[in-house]
């Protein structure tokens, strides 16, 4: 049933609306009858993309040139306060703190699913708390504990908690209780208050953006933190070097806590070096761990062997300071590593599924480097296929979108010798007729840009001279482009579909293919 989880390109529709107008203090609702009702998921989750900056303020601060907020930490620092929180409680956590360009959340997703397997079989850390970004189908997959996504009872609950504690202290001190933390920073907020009170012992945290002015740096003491493959990505806040991203992202590193990085090209780690040296911590430049040979990891490809090698050396340093034993033959993981890495589910990232004669592979990649390694899997997974491949693609932020779409040609045509038979280029709005579901609704994109299919004419015409036998189409919503898909000769013919470009796609196009029985898998695929 969507009724209610929809809100139109601009305003909510009719179920929402009623409530829009209605809060009262405490976080409860009177409905239109004057009854009080308690506030529901979706109103949380409403409340919450109010906080998105939108589209104008975005473009105000781009014109500007202003780059990532260097006032992020103080605010935090006065948010967590206004909770009822010193920085220095955070430390009962035990924060695995992770950077990076790419595979963040899948390194993140490896230590907790080996953090898990050791509660199972020691009973420690009693409780695991996750926070990843971005998430695919529902907001609240960004915050779990002992790996389950918290329930949406659990979610309305600490955020309504947290929003009325803004607006109390606000009031006492004389602040605009109009100002709130922003929606990824509010995000971060939650997770410390709900780990806090859930009585979380240990806490694996990825980083949003960067790493140095990023809202989860505030976190001061982190047993130990970790940087994964470095590339180029939100050159706008981070700068258009591998050595200004590297600045950012060694932001993360905390004297006193280890840390640890993959190979990074030497660029980067020249900075990476420089940084630790600085703050007087030891770095430590990891390689792959050779143990892995025996390991079934998924998919089986060169990145993801450095992602679970970064997240061993992770785990095992939380681990030693939990005093979790750790025993294993030199060469070998000890069996809760093995469990671990190879029970790791994390959705939409070289994610194939069948519906009808249609193969999707669905990858949520936006960069140039892990384009190239979403391709590389499609290709190989199709090329003995002999049948018809189909690409569905959106990017809707400021990143350079052609060139994106360059190379995903360049890597299946050339490097695989595929092509595409169908293309699709379509807009991030989830549902047709300017629906989104509310947990992906996003106010940082002009509608006008939207509705008019701007870019997607023009990553079509980019297209077609690219190859001009592609059949090659730009449409106005995720839904219209699976339709699309589905109904290629009347969907009798096997073809198998590559979606990328972004998570918001790839999310949005799960939840189109799965409806209410999106599986938010717990990420140890019990
Ligand atoms: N080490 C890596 N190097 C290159 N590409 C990678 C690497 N790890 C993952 N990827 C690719 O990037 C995609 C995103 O992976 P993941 O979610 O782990 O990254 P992330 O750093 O959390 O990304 P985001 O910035 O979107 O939060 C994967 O689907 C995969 O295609
Ligand atoms: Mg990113
Ligand atoms: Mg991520």
């Amino acid at each position: 049933m969507r009724s209610g989880l929809f809100a139109t390109g601009s305003s909510l529709c009719t179920v929402f609306r009623r409530y829009t107008h209605s809060y009262v203090s405490r976080g409860a609702t009177i409905a239109m009858e004057g009854t009080v009702e308690a506030p529901t998921y979706q109103d949380a989750i409403h409340r919450l993309n109010s906080t998105q900056s939108g589209f104008k303020a975005l473009e105000e601060r781009r014109s500007k040139g202003v780059k990532l907020n260097s006032s992020s930490k103080e605010e935090m620092r006065q948010w967590i306060r206004r909770l009822g929180y010193k920085v220095s409680d955070l430390d009962r956590l035990n924060i695995v703190h992770v950077a990076g360009t790419k595979g963040k959340g899948t390194t993140c997703a490896f230590v907790n699913s080996i953090l898990q397997r050791y509660q199972y079989t020691t009973g420690l850390p009693r409780k695991v708390g996750l926070y990843t970004s971005p998430h695919l189908a529902a907001v609240r997959e960004r915050i779990r504990i002992n790996s389950e996504p918290i329930s949406e009872e659990q979610f309305t609950k600490y955020f309504f908690e947290v929003w009325d504690a803004l607006e109390s202290t606000a009031r006492e001190e004389g602040i605009d209780p109009a100002l709130k933390p922003s929606y990824f920073r509010y995000l971060t907020l939650m997770s410390f208050h709900i780990f806090m009170r859930e009585g979380v012992d240990a806490a694996v945290y990825e980083v949003g953006v960067g790493g140095e002015l990023d809202s989860t740096n505030v976190i001061k003491r982190p047993i130990v933190t970790g940087i994964t493959t470095l590339g180029i990505d939100h050159v706008d806040a981070l700068g258009d070097t591998i050595g200004k991203i590297a600045w950012h992202k060694a932001g993360i590193f905390k004297s006193g806590s280890p840390a640890f990085s993959v190979r990074q090209l030497p660029e980067a780690t020249q900075v990476l070096e420089e940084r630790a040296k600085e703050k007087e911590v030891s770095l430590t430049i990891i390689e792959d761990n050779p143990a892995l040979a025996h390991v079934a990891i998924k998919p089986a490809e060169d990145f993801q062997r450095k992602n679970a090698s970064l997240a061993i050396v992770l785990s095992q340093v939380l681990l030693d300071r939990l005093a979790v034993p750790t025993d294993h033959e030199l060469g070998s993981l000890p069996k809760q590593f093995v469990e671990g890495l190879e029970s790791v589910v994390w959705r939409g990232r070289c994610e194939s599924k069948v519906t009808g004669k249609q193969l999707w592979h669905l990858d949520g990649a936006h960069t140039q480097e892990s384009l190239e390694v979403a391709c590389s899997w499609f290709g190989r997974v199709s090329q003995d296929r002999d049948i018809p491949c189909a690409l569905v693609f959106n990017q809707q932020s400021t990143r350079d979108a052609v060139s994106l779409v360059k190379t995903i040609h360049h890597t299946i045509y050339d490097n695989f010798k595929l092509r595409f038979r169908y293309v699709v280029f379509c807009t991030n709005i989830t549902y047709k007729g300017d629906l989104w579901k509310v947990d992906l609704e996003n106010r940082n994109v002009d509608p006008t840009t939207l509705k008019s299919l701007t870019l997607q004419n023009e990553l079509a015409g980019v297209w077609h001279e690219l190859d001009p036998d592609a059949e090659v189409v730009a449409l106005p919503s995720i839904e219209d482009a699976i339709e699309y898909i589905r109904h290629i000769k009347g969907g009798a013919e096997e073809i198998s579909v590559l979606v990328t470009g972004s998570f918001h796609l790839v999310g949005g196009a799960l939840s189109v293919l799965e409806g209410d029985n999106f599986a938010l898998a717990n990420s140890t695929g019990e």
